[in-house]
């Protein structure tokens, strides 16, 4: 785990700290998300360097990661005050072996009550883990004990950061080249075509490239999905939970923008930011509809060659990426969660024609989100029109990138 990476030799600056301790206020206490509070911190100050910048970013998400852990150590409870805060901040670094500076909100910690608490709760893997209890006991409820330990422990772990290189405009080969020039290394990745890891973090986002349009940052597993609908250029391809449309421009590169692609979602809000993407990725070939009512599914009815579903869920796939939704989730919104899912498979399934096919995904570890709800779908009316093709479960303990399900299902 990460506290385990020690970094004796930091020295901690104030500034850094204090936009550390801002950013935990506002996720812990106030509940914004770490993404958008990083995003606007990173803002605060131009004369920040890349490892400034580095440290303000991990260092948040390190903390809101293992929040449970911490606040136990420290013996504080939400919400907290800001020098709880700075409790919390304490014990992440005694816990890196960082010096800590001699600074009023330092006085008496106790560095080695912190390690010996440390060792106890490790023992104990909702703390070890830092994971609200209903989270491991469903866990465990659905993956198994050693499974789940597996699992939730990789969840934890700093994803690493993919690229989707995307076809229309180049290939993996010369955006290599390109991103070399700019002082960006980055690898190939065995068994996923599009595909380029970076080998150390960097900001992309400013790179020329991506201005134009040459790749999008999309994980390995989540590009795995748009290949499973087997696409070819020239056919009508409804993405009906497109919301941004990560996997919408990974369709178009695989249509070679050739055909119909239409992106749907119920927010035109996401619709909009994949508008914005498409122009940058040179796409032409989507058109976005709002689902405002059930007539616009209701048109596209035995229409569809291809549909791909990217169901709304739990998102218990992408912890490594979202740490703050540990706390935010709700056992309530898992179950109604579930429902929608049920309800997309047989109303949107009805737009793919006969002999098409389509895909069922999620970014959740969860059987009863996903193998489960695919078997329970089978069994309705409009299910039974359908036949399993094949699935795929992808965990992120096994293969290191985010956990996902997709199935392939065909219309008789
Ligand atoms: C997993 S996200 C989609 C991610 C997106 N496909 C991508 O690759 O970037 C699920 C999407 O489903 C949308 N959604 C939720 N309920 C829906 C419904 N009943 N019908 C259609 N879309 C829905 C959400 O707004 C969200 O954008």
């Amino acid at each position: 785990m990460n506290t385990q990476n020690r970094r004796p030799n930091m020295r901690l600056h104030r500034n850094l700290c204090f936009a550390v301790i801002d950013g935990l206020h506002l996720v812990f206490n106030e509940g914004e998300y770490a993404d958008k509070v990083i995003q606007q911190l990173l803002k605060r100050d131009k004369r920040w360097g890349s490892r400034d910048r580095g440290f303000v970013a991990e260092t948040v998400y390190t903390i809101v990661r293992y929040q449970r852990l911490y606040a136990e150590i420290a013996n504080v409870k939400a919400p907290y005050h800001r020098d709880d805060l700075w409790r919390i901040f304490a014990v992440w670094a005694t816990l890196k072996g960082i010096k800590l500076p001699d600074w009023k909100y330092f006085t008496d910690t106790p560095s080695r009550k912190i390690k010996g608490r440390f060792d106890e709760l490790s023992k104990i893997r909702k703390y070890k883990e830092s994971i609200p209890d209903w989270i491991d006991e469903l866990g465990v409820k659905e993956l198994g004990e050693a499974e789940w330990t597996k699992e939730i422990a990789m969840q934890n772990e700093q994803a690493d950061v993919i690229l989707r290189v995307n076809t229309l405009k180049t290939n993996k080969a010369d955006l290599q080249l390109k991103l070399q020039s700019e002082d960006i290394e980055t690898e190939f990745l065995p068994n996923h075509p599009s595909a380029l890891k970076l080998k150390e973090r960097a900001n992309v986002f400013v790179t020329q490239a991506f201005k134009d349009g040459w790749f999008e940052v999309q994980d390995a597993s989540s590009q795995l999905v748009a290949d499973y609908l087997d696409v070819k250029p020239g056919m009508k391809v409804v993405d009906v939970c497109a919301g941004a449309g990560g996997k919408t421009l990974h369709l178009a590169s695989l249509m070679e923008n050739k055909g119909q692609l239409i992106a749907m979602d119920i927010y035109e809000s996401k619709l909009r930011k994949l508008k914005v993407r498409a122009r940058r990725n040179g796409v032409h070939n989507i058109e976005m509809k709002v689902i405002d009512s059930t007539k616009p599914i209701k048109k596209l009815h035995g229409k569809a060659d291809r549909l791909l579903i990217d169901a709304p869920c739990s998102g218990l796939g992408v912890l490594r990426r979202n740490p703050d939704a540990k706390w935010k989730l709700q056992p309530e919104f898992i179950e109604n969660i579930k429902k929608t899912q049920q309800e997309v498979l047989e109303q949107y399934s009805k737009m793919v024609k006969s002999g098409g096919k389509m895909v069922y995904a999620t970014c959740s570890v969860l059987p009863s989100e996903n193998q489960e709800q695919v078997q329970k779908f089978l069994t309705t009316e409009t299910g039974q029109e359908f036949t399993l093709v094949k699935d795929k479960k992808i965990l992120a303990y096994k293969s290191g990138f985010d956990g996902f399900y997709m199935a392939l299902l065909e219309k008789k």
